[in-house]
């Protein structure tokens, strides 16, 4: 059944969608599936299946349910582009607050159409939301001021937080786990559990975080400076989540303000980021988004891209997500991912089809992470052109060939390097752990300073 002259109307425009401000509009990549309908008609039964239809008419339709259908405004065949407009109304909201929900946006705007069987493929590229249905969400309560603040840094432009994982990525108990932590404070500023890290049998929750808590205390009273870490509590259950949280703010005590917490939010979803966001509104929400890649990696045609990841996040009130490296670290991604970044932290931000105003939500701050080391840095922060983010080097500070220590010295003096505009081999030639950097990754060396070895008489 074609639906298009319900729930298409191609001669509606975009801007006057955007100055009504009563839709969210969605582009999409979209192909039907052969042997079925046409392209606009495929679009049309999208459109209904996301909102008020089926593939159908039925009964029960009123005029009311009409004024409330999503509708195909633009379509590009041979770009596979389709373009819907959802009034606000269709989004579900809290009984106990009217406050609007991702998890309904997904399910309407990425939900069931991901399982038709007249479509090939459909993908979210962009979505613009309006300001009525944006203010409705919580938005970041804390973000990397609140870590510079911490850490008695400038809060405007308070520079790179020194950050690792710690590696390897599961595997040691309480004690060592708590040792790589107090060395690599005594350099750096942040530590996170790696995402997997919870309370596994061999290194118990309630083990390891008093003896992490204690070498932050160690760390903060030999070096003089504050130290962060941020704790996994990611869980099934909100409750689970609660309890780890109230326990390691417990075990922190004074020090509760220098503790972030680590949401595994792609896998555990929105209800867990939220639990985060409104039970703990006082930490740092860090959004891990292990997983994304089964549906934002360019492979995938199905799902959301890492823009339309990025923006639910900060629509969430995640205070810092992974960004991705942008082509300079091991994960997937290029330097125009620096798009990504920007939507996060600017009051309005062009993205691949919409411009997006925040109306004042607080920004998200961008976490890079992924297969970085001290030398990968400069290149980073030219292409993105600040260093306002959370950098996390695993490999970058345990690997270094003189351990931890030099490790985390080697990440912050490239960004000291960077920020005061001096060339990262001119800068080793006497910070010693910086140079140990370009001895351990010197296949990185190699590629990106040549002449490198020369220069600094090795
Ligand atoms: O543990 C690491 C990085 O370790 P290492 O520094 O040793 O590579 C993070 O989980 C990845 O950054 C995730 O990727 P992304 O940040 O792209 O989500
Ligand atoms: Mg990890």
């Amino acid at each position: 059944m074609d639906q298009s002259s319900r729930y298409a109307r191609l001669d509606l425009n975009e801007g006057d969608l955007i100055r009504g401000g009563r839709h969210v509009l969605c582009a999409y990549l979209m192909k039907p599936r052969e042997g079925f309908g046409d392209y606009l008609s495929t679009a049309a039964h999208f459109a209904a299946e996301s909102s008020t239809g089926t593939n159908v008419e039925v009964s029960t339709t009123d005029d009311f349910t009409r004024g409330v259908d999503a509708l195909v405004y633009e379509i590009d065949e041979a770009k596979e582009l389709m373009k819907i407009a959802y009034p606000i109304e269709l989004f579900d909201r809290n009984i106990k607050d009217g406050r609007a929900m991702i998890a309904s946006f997904l399910t309407l705007t990425i939900g069931n159409n991901q399982g038709m069987g007249d479509v090939e493929y459909a993908k979210m590229l962009d979505f613009y939301m309006p300001p009525a249905l944006l203010n409705l969400f919580d938005g970041p309560a804390m973000n990397i001021r609140d870590m510079w603040k911490v850490l008695g840094r400038d809060v405007d432009n308070g520079g790179m937080v020194v950050g690792t994982i710690i590696k390897p990525k599961l595997g040691l108990r309480p004690q060592p786990f708590a040792d790589a932590c107090h060395q690599f404070w005594l350099g750096g500023d942040f530590i996170k559990n790696d995402e997997p890290q919870g309370n596994q049998v061999f290194c118990p929750l309630k083990e390891v975080i008093p003896a992490v808590a204690d070498a932050m205390r160690r760390a903060q009273d030999e070096t003089g400076e504050a130290k962060l870490f941020s704790a996994n509590i990611t869980a099934d259950d909100p409750f689970e989540m609660i309890a780890r949280g109230e326990y390691i703010l417990e075990q922190f005590g004074e020090n509760a303000s220098h503790v972030a917490f680590l949401v595994d939010g792609y896998v555990a979803g929105p209800s867990a980021v939220t639990t985060c966001r409104r039970y703990f509104p006082n930490q740092f929400l860090h959004y891990h988004r292990a997983g994304h890649g089964a549906v934002t990696s360019p492979q995938a045609k199905r799902g959301y891209n890492t823009l339309v990841h990025m923006k639910m996040s900060r629509l969430q009130g995640a205070s810092g997500i992974h960004t991705g490296t942008m082509g300079f670290g091991k994960m997937e991604g290029a330097p125009e991912d620096k798009l990504l970044a920007h939507m996060l932290e600017n009051e309005e931000s062009e993205g691949l089809f919409y411009h997006q105003k925040w109306y004042g939500m607080m920004p998200t701050t961008p976490i890079i992470s992924g297969g970085m080391n001290a030398l990968r840095l400069p290149g980073f922060f030219d292409n993105l052109g600040h260093c306002n983010v959370i950098q996390t080097s695993g490999g970058g500070a345990f690997g270094h060939k003189d351990g931890p220590v030099a490790g985390a010295l080697s990440l912050r003096q490239a960004r000291d390097a960077w920020m005061a505009g001096i060339d990262l081999v001119d800068y080793a030639k006497d910070h010693a752990e910086l140079r140990g950097a370009f001895q351990t990754f010197h296949w990185d060396a190699d590629k990106l300073f040549p002449g490198w070895r020369q220069r600094l008489g090795l």
